[in-house]
């Protein structure tokens, strides 16, 4: 198992006794070290693990949707989490939408449904509200996370750090008659701002349309972030998350996983974990410039005729220069964050993929083929297209891109995480499709054949009990 260090609140869950998920979480005597976690508390090796080894199996405290908005997902039902195209209102008169009576009825919705028709739902009857929906992840957590046995939680999980109003309990009010009473709205404040510093995307698969979620985990809230983080998780149908070494972690080492996504540059993950999370990320690989030599985060130089390429000189500084290594050029960071701009806008318009047409664009703008955003666009290529849909440039194409990302991925020294185990799928499928197409000799027949065997056994050993081994298009860790 592992161990919680550096902190007063063991010795608060252990004193009040919590167990969660079967097991005490207990306190440590860290032995006045502790140096070993960087960022407040987090979770300690207490033995050695081996990549693929399970740390341990988390079970949410309270899974939700994501909010609507401009840039959210559709909503889906609250209860059962499939995007059904006619949400009604819940029968009950809760005001929230379901997508038929068994949800309606199902005890996940009693306490919730219970709750929001009390406080007088602003809605006509039979119908829901987006404002409502919103405002659901508040009333869920104030369901789990009041008087019960997890109401220790509240004090215990770190939270968002912001005197600005919280959006979720904020529409909620807007849509209810009655006023929400001080406790109540307190503790849902406070849920909803230990969700915001806490939860992880669990993603599920409904009616064959990936749906998703966010959940609060309690033991691996603790887990701290790393852009090499030395675990990787899954979620089963249940939202159980299952967290294994994707490295070699040894006794007394931080357990780590990845807020962000895995191949981003550091620019854009920093930015990322400074909005979403509020903290700078001063690992290893944010530190270096050269991402461990994969340049992932280079723009190429704009002086005429120069081969080189621009690099922060101090990545950690958003407001740092950046530099060509060759020519010695200097270029302020106002002018890469028009770069970066630029080539996000360039590639979000790409929709049909030609490698050709890519290449066209990445020339006529002097854009690196492995730089920040083509990357996720060759991703999405890879995610999106159906293998027996592409022409041989597209499929010989999509081969390249999955061989080149494994090399990144390699590079970058991120061991057996999740993203490996799913190119490594797409590629053995890539090269199945190859196989079919022509007649191949026997032996260029075994040689694929040893590859497809081979990409098989990689991505089964990362990706089993994985509910979701279909690829999601935002998925990159
Ligand atoms: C999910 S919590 C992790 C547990 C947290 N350290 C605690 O004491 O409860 C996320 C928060 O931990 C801190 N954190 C996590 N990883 C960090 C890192 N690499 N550097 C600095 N702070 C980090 C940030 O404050 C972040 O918002």
């Amino acid at each position: 198992m592992m161990d919680f260090v550096n902190s007063s609140v063991d010795a608060y869950l252990a004193d009040n006794g919590v167990s969660y998920n079967g097991w005490t979480i207990a306190a440590v005597d860290d032995g006045g070290d502790a140096t070993v976690v960087a960022a407040g508390r987090g979770l300690v090796a207490t033995k050695d693990y081996e990549p693929g080894d399970v740390l341990f199996v988390d079970t949410p405290l309270i899974v939700s949707p994501r909010v609507t908005g401009p840039a959210s997902p559709p909503p889906v039902c609250p209860v059962c989490y499939t995007t059904a195209t006619a949400l009604a209102g819940c029968p009950g008169g809760c005001g929230l939408p379901v997508c038929g009576g068994p949800c309606a009825r199902h005890p996940g919705h009693s306490d919730e449904c219970r709750y929001v028709r009390s406080m007088g739902p602003k809605t006509g009857a039979g119908r829901w509200s987006a404002g409502l929906y919103n405002g659901i992840v508040a009333v869920r957590a104030l369901t789990v996370l009041k008087d019960g046995p997890y109401a220790c939680f509240l004090d215990v999980l770190q939270k968002k750090s912001t005197d600005m109003p919280v959006f979720e309990v904020e529409e909620l009010k807007k849509n209810i008659n009655m006023k929400l009473t001080e406790d109540d709205e307190r503790i849902m404040t406070v849920a909803c701002k230990i969700m915001d510093a806490n939860c992880f995307e669990t993603i599920t698969y409904r009616r064959d349309k990936l749906i998703s979620l966010k959940g609060l985990y309690p033991v691996a809230s603790f887990m701290n972030h790393s852009c090499v983080p030395n675990t990787m998780h899954n979620f089963d149908g249940t939202f159980k998350m299952t967290v294994k070494a994707s490295l070699p972690i040894h006794k007394g080492q931080e357990i780590t996983t990845t807020y962000t996504h895995l191949i981003w540059p550091t620019a854009i993950r920093q930015n990322h974990l400074l909005t979403s999370k509020q903290f700078v990320c001063t690992c290893i690989r944010c530190c270096d410039p050269k991402e461990f030599g994969t340049q992932l985060s280079a723009l190429n130089c704009i002086i005429q005729n120069c081969d080189g390429c621009i690099f922060p000189i101090n990545p950690l500084d958003k407001t740092s220069f950046w530099q060509c290594s060759l020519c010695a050029k200097l270029v302020t960071h106002v002018e890469i964050k028009s770069f970066y701009k630029n080539i996000e806008s360039l590639m979000n318009s790409i929709n049909v993929f030609c490698p050709k047409t890519l290449r066209t664009i990445l020339d006529a703008f002097n854009i690196r083929k492995d730089g920040p955003y083509v990357v996720d666009l060759r991703l999405k290529f890879i995610w999106k297209s159906k293998n027996t849909s592409l022409n041989l440039e597209q499929l010989l194409y999509k081969e390249k891109s999955c061989v080149e990302l494994l090399d990144l991925i390699h590079k970058l020294g991120l061991g057996q995480c999740r993203l490996l185990g799913l190119i490594s799928l797409e590629l053995s499928k890539v090269i199945e499709e190859k196989v079919s197409r022509f007649n191949w000799n026997t032996k260029t027949l075994n040689i694929f054949n040893n590859q497809i065997i081979l990409l098989r056994q990689k991505s089964t050993a990362i990706l089993d009990g994985d509910d979701n081994t279909k690829i999601s298009v935002d998925d990159n860790n």
